[in-house]
């Protein structure tokens, strides 16, 4: 937690009584908090309105302003008591007002639940980038991170690439090995997927059912028939029996993929419907192949 606060027996008095609930970064001033919670991201700020310089409401402000801060939690420790200043301060977004002076066992359980609430929003927003079953990204990481990439890569004016990737004959074999089987799989092939990619910006996840998606930033054809080929590759190197398969005996995969310099016109949707149709012709001809 962030304490902000420019009189020192009162950072001390704070420190007391908070130090075992979390770590303490002091701050004597609002331009040194802010240094600070750009660089420490914390879980917290308790902050003091009056500070020399820039006051705790306009810090409150530049906060919420940054995206990179805007959803930390800011609870106001001060001696401005009137309606109004608490008011001001809840308006610009702080979670909670406390005057001083402060009741030490009520600011300690004031800010033990917001901690808590802090680590439940942040475990909420981390499982809704999930997929529950396989733990990769879900579809709605996906579609996020594929717009964003669409409109960072067009001002760029470089390649976005996307393979989509369907296990073959699942059907079949969720029903000659039962569902949960099925599951076990759907995980296997998420990992190895994962696994399989090259660099920080590639983001693989869970599309549908039993399809999964590479969104792969700065790569062009040879790239994504690399990466796809491993993918196949590593797949079938799982081992995973697939006796009613009229494909291969082993669990294997089809791949369509695309890639495109994103334009003014049209958008992200546009390499979806390429890749898919990819897709489409790798299963007609056959499936357990590759096509871009
Ligand atoms: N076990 C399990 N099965 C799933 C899950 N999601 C989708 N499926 C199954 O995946 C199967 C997909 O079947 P189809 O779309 O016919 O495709 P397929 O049998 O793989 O055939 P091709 O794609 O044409 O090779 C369906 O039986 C779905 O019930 C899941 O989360 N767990």
């Amino acid at each position: 937690m962030l304490l902000v606060e420019d009189v020192e027996l009162n950072r001390e008095l704070a420190a007391i009584e908070l130090e075992d609930l979390c770590t303490l970064i002091p701050a004597a001033d609002a331009e040194q908090a802010w240094e600070l919670a750009l660089a420490e991201l914390p879980d917290l700020i308790l902050l003091d309105v009056c500070l020399p310089g820039m006051n705790g409401f306009e810090l409150c402000r530049k906060l919420k302003e940054e995206p990179l801060t805007q959803d930390i939690p800011i609870i106001f420790l001060t001696a401005l008591g009137d309606a109004q200043d608490e008011e001001e301060g809840l308006n610009l977004g702080a979670m909670d007002y406390i005057r001083k002076p402060f009741s030490p066992p009520i600011l300690r359980a004031r800010v033990r639940n917001h901690l808590l609430m802090e680590r439940q929003r942040r475990q909420l927003a981390l499982w809704s980038r999930l997929d529950g079953l396989t733990g990769i990204a879900n579809r709605r990481t996906f579609d996020h991170q594929l717009k964003w990439e669409w409109r960072h890569l067009r001002s760029r004016k470089q390649p976005l690439g996307l393979l989509l990737v369907d296990v073959d004959e699942f059907k079949a074999f969720n029903d000659h090995f039962g569902h949960l089987a099925g599951d076990e799989v759907l995980r296997k092939v998420a990992r190895t997927l994962h696994r399989c990619l090259q660099r920080n910006d590639d983001l693989v996840a869970r599309y549908g059912g039993e399809e999964f998606a590479a969104l792969l930033p700065q790569t062009d054809r040879q790239g994504m028939s690399r990466l796809a080929e491993t993918m196949r590759a590593a797949v079938r190197d799982l081992g995973i029996e697939h006796p009613v398969s009229t494909v291969v005996p082993h669990l294997s995969i089809s791949v369509g993929g695309a890639n495109l310099v994103p334009e003014d016109i049209g958008g992200a949707h546009e390499l979806i419907d390429l890749a898919d149709k990819q897709l489409y012709l790798a299963k007609a001809t056959g499936r357990n192949r590759i096509m871009l």
